[in-house]
This record gives C-alpha cells, structure tokens and sequence, in this order.
C-alpha cells in the first residue's frame, strides 16, 4: 500500500463518521440539495441524460432529484458495475422501475436500455474546497468521468452534505476534479489554491 492510499484510508474513517451526522440531519437537506443541481445544470447548459444513484448508507437521497428530473422529462440512469477496474455502465431509470440487487449493496434497474449519461451525479465519503473526491475506493467514479471526458464533454457534479467538506483531500494522479459540488447550501465551484501550481 503506498503513503498516499493509506492517508485516503485515514481520511475515509474521519469522513463516514461527519457523514453519518450530516445524515442523521433528516431528509430536509436532500430535497434542498436536488434545487440547487437543477439550477447549477442551468447554469453550466447542462443537458441530457443524467445519471444519478440510488443511496446506500448515510449518503444523500438523490431520489427527490431522480423524481423531478423525470417529472421534466429529463432522462435518468443508474450505474452499473461491470467489473473491478472496469468503469460503470449506465442503464436508463424511472419512477417505479423493477431493481435487481448488486454488488456492495446497490441496485440496479432490471431492464432499463444501457446509456451515456451527459451529467453525473456522483455520491461520495468528501470533497475539498478544490471539488476534489474521495469514495469508497473502488475507483469506479474515477475511471467513468475519466472515459466520458476522453469521449466528449460531460458535467461531473458531486452530491453531499455540507459537512461532508474536508480541509484537504489528498490526490492521486488518477483522482478527477468535479466540475461543482452540490450541497443543501447551494453549489460549490473548485476554487483555486494559490499553492497549486508549485511542486509537492
Ligand atoms: N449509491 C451508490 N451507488 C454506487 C456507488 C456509490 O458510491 N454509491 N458506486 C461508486 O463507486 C458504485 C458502487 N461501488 C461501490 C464500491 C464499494 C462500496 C463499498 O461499500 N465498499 C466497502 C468495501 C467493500 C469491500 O472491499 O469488500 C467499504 O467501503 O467499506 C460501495 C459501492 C456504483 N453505484
Ligand atoms: N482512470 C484510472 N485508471 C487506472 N486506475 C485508476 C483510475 N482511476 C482510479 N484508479 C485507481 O483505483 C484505485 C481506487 O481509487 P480511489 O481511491 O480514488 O477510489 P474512489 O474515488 O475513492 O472510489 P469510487 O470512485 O469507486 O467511489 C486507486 O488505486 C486508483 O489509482
């Protein structure tokens, strides 16, 4: 294990704990946090499909963002795994839709059509001020926004409890920047670290 995957390990225990507060928080905060995607894919002329999840443990419910995005006529879908190392698929979602279980407690959409999403709406354990990620350590996020930019552009918006910011996550090579993240406080741009250009 090298230094810089043993400081994620650290820094993922610090984050479920602030995240499990955040969530014991109630449900007022996701349905906050799916007004302000809606207006930060306004902003961005964000269009498309969307992708989006359906959240296990303490992350925030996207499903009262799922549900007004296809009230808009909006196309939703749900990941996939297709493999360790692999990046996710996608399958088409509505309201209603048959679920089968898969794998680490997730479900997927029984028959919906396999699709590239256009915007993503990525669940996570934190994020910094930088709209830098951390996940449960799969990569699966990583290596999806990593094949959907090198195939055209596509809108990475992260989705979380306020309290799920962390001073300073540390990065790998391979760790993609989100394009925003959105809280129940609005939405949150990368900021630009005056450090960021030097070296180490
Ligand atoms: N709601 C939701 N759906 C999602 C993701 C997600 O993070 N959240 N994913 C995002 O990638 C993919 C699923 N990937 C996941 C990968 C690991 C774990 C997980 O719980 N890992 C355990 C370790 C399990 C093990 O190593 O055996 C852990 O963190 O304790 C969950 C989801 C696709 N669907
Ligand atoms: N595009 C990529 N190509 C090859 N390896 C990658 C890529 N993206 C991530 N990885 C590797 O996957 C492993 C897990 O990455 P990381 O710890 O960033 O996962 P995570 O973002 O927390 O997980 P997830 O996205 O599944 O929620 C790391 O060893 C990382 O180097």
């Amino acid at each position: 294990m090298t230094p810089l995957s043993a400081e994620k390990r650290l820094a993922r225990e610090g984050a479920l704990d602030a995240r499990a507060r955040a969530h014991a928080g109630g449900a007022g905060a996701a349905r906050q946090a799916a007004g302000h995607v809606l207006e930060a894919m306004n902003a961005a002329r964000a269009c498309g499909t969307v992708s989006a999840y359906l959240a296990i443990r303490s992350e925030i419910d996207a499903m009262p963002l799922m549900l007004a995005l296809s009230g808009l006529r909006i196309p939703v879908a749900l990941p996939v795994i297709v493999g360790r190392g692999q990046p996710l698929g996608f399958r088409l979602w509505t309201p209603g839709a048959p679920l089968d279980p898969g794998p680490f407690g997730t479900s997927v959409p029984r028959d919906g059509a396999e699709v590239e999403p256009d915007i993503l709406i990525v669940p996570m354990l934190a994020f910094d001020a930088r709209c830098h990620r951390l996940g449960y350590g799969g990569g699966f996020y990583d290596r999806t926004i990593a094949r959907l930019r090198s195939r055209g552009p596509v809108h990475a918006f992260g989705l979380a409890y306020a309290g799920q910011q962390m001073p300073r996550l540390p990065v790998e090579a391979t760790d993609m920047q989100l394009d925003a993240v959105v809280t129940e406080n609005g939405v949150i741009r990368p900021e630009q670290l005056a450090d960021e250009a030097l070296p180490g």
